[in-house]
């Protein structure tokens, strides 16, 4: 039986025109995938279902009844409860209070709140103390935080806006199970992503939204990765091809355990950092790690492995000892108090924005450091064109450079930051997640920027939970558990599907 009905949706934003005439319908009991490039209107959809945005125009039944909903509490009351794309909670909540805002159980006393919020965590598979703090958990937890939240109301529709972008392999296999048991309860999801491979394990039926309509609303089992690229895009998508390492990267026993006393090769003019022995008490155990002028390593891990200790240490926020640690073969140490600290420059793709302030236009965000300096009118329209020539290399989907950045849309704002981000990054730097949230394109975008990056002579780690971006991205990946890098798998020459089947294994093992 029909659950939502959507009938002839529109949405503009200004001049731009979002969505054209929209029309579909999820079923009771049924996971309704939507795909699309990033500003396709994903989210712009899944928020007038959920009652965050209004349509223009356009009509909603759910269950037969007319649904037009005023506010996201209004859709709620109603039925449909929704997990945000940047779902940003109160920090000052528990995580129990957290569960249960804005649902008439809010204002009980946490005891009750806890013993209930528990169960809750438990069908999501999160392993947090209900009196936690949320702003004391990584920000990938508060999109699971939101889902048991929608557990908790009586919802016959949920709107998943990429909760999976930021979960490991063993995470998302979790949220695909309570996807699973949210399908056979009779519910309907709709499920937003770009991680198209694992989208196509649990839903029943895609929808791509392309140009602002729907360009193909077919049963998932007639898809394949592939088909539905090329789908979203609207042309064949070429598969992504393994890195061509930019340097004669040490040749790896691929699948073989690193002993724990391995200690990395000799150093030599190629290489640009010599990591032995990195220690975090009671967190890394002992990291040995050479990268080369122009690598790319990818580290992974479960959460408690160490992985992101590693990388924290390294970009000197967590302090950390080594028994050697060498940048150009020069001494650099990791404490506090040291007199050569090593500061790795990382970006991380959720923090504070971006380090961007919204309200500003995209022009002056990317010029920000050009623009105060500019002091004739050639130089300003070079800088001016550098801008427009980027908003094009990434196929910002904006009307014109003076957009403000926050209106941009999630994977939009992703591009711009880390293009902004790598036009100044030199030498070592770190890069968690770099192609969260993108669609196949952009993907291909922010590799090509690695590579030119590279070809540089820029030196790259990796921090990723996405095996594919590993996969994409990598010249080899480190699999981190226990503290320890436990195994290196070699991404050069194999098929991208390969790697990626690999680190899984291996992750998921470890
Ligand atoms: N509040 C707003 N003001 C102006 N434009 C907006 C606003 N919200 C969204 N848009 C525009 O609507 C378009 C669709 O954005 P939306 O966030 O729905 O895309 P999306 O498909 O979810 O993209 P992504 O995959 O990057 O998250 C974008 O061009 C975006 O700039």
């Amino acid at each position: 039986m029909t659950l939502l009905q959507v009938q002839g949706l529109t949405k503009s934003y200004g001049a731009r025109r979002v969505l054209r005439e929209v029309s579909f319908a999820v079923d009771e009991g049924e996971v309704v995938g939507l795909v699309g490039t990033n500003g396709a209107g994903k989210s712009t959809l899944g928020d007038i279902v959920a009652g965050i945005t209004p349509a223009d125009g356009g009509s909603m039944t759910l269950q037969g009844s007319p649904y037009a909903p005023l506010s996201a509490d209004d859709a709620r009351h109603l039925g449909v409860g929704v997990v945000e794309q940047l779902v940003r909670i109160d920090p000052a909540l528990t995580v129990a209070r957290a569960v249960f805002r804005g649902t008439p159980q809010a204002g009980r006393p946490q005891a009750e709140l806890r013993r209930q919020a528990q169960v809750l965590l438990a069908e999501v598979a999160l392993d947090v103390d209900p009196d936690t703090l949320v702003g004391d958990l990584p920000h990938f937890v508060h999109g699971l935080v939101e889902t048991a939240r929608v557990l908790a109301e009586d919802t016959r529709l949920v709107v998943l806006d990429e909760v999976s972008a930021a979960l490991l392999p063993l995470e998302v296999s979790r949220l695909h199970a309570v996807t699973g048991r949210l399908r056979r309860q009779g519910r309907g999801v709709l499920y937003i992503s770009h991680r198209l491979p694992e989208m196509l394990e649990v839903v029943d039926r895609v929808l791509v939204l392309r140009e602002g309509r729907i360009a193909l609303d077919s049963p998932s089992a007639d898809l394949d990765p592939e088909r539905l690229a090329a789908e979203t895009v609207g042309a064949p998508v070429a598969p992504p091809a393994p890195r061509v390492a930019s340097v004669a990267a040490p040749v790896l026993q691929d699948d073989v355990p690193v002993p724990a006393d391995t200690h990395p090769a000799p150093s030599g003019d190629d290489v640009a950092l010599q990591v032995r022995n990195l220690r975090v008490p009671g967190r890394v155990e002992g990291v040995d790690l050479v990268l080369r002028r122009g690598e790319v390593v990818g580290l992974t891990g479960h959460r408690a492995s160490g992985v992101a200790e590693i990388a924290d240490a390294l970009s000197g926020e967590l302090p950390a000892v080594t028994d050697e640690l060498l940048l150009h073969g020069e001494p650099r140490s990791l404490g506090p108090a040291d007199e050569c600290p090593l500061r790795l420059p990382a970006y991380h793709p959720d923090q504070d924005a971006y380090g961007v302030d919204p309200g500003e236009t995209i022009a002056r965000t990317l010029t920000q450091e050009a623009w105060g300096a500019l002091t004739d009118i050639r130089t300003e329209i070079a800088t001016l064109r550098g801008v427009i020539r980027t908003v094009h290399q990434f196929d910002v989907k904006t009307l014109s450079i003076r957009t403000v950045f926050g209106a941009l849309s999630g994977g939009d704002q992703h591009k711009l930051a880390l293009a902004r981000w790598m036009a100044s990054a030199r030498d070592v730097v770190v890069l968690h997640e770099p192609t969260r949230g993108l669609d196949v394109r952009a993907r291909a975008q922010v590799r090509r920027l690695l590579d030119e990056a590279t070809a540089h002579g820029t030196s790259v780690v990796v921090v990723s939970v996405d095996p594919d971006e590993l996969a994409e991205c990598c010249d080899r990946v480190g699999i981190v558990s226990g503290g320890r890098v436990a195994r290196w798998i070699d991404t050069r020459e194999l098929a991208v599907d390969a790697v990626r089947e690999r680190i899984v294994e291996a992750a998921t093992a470890a």
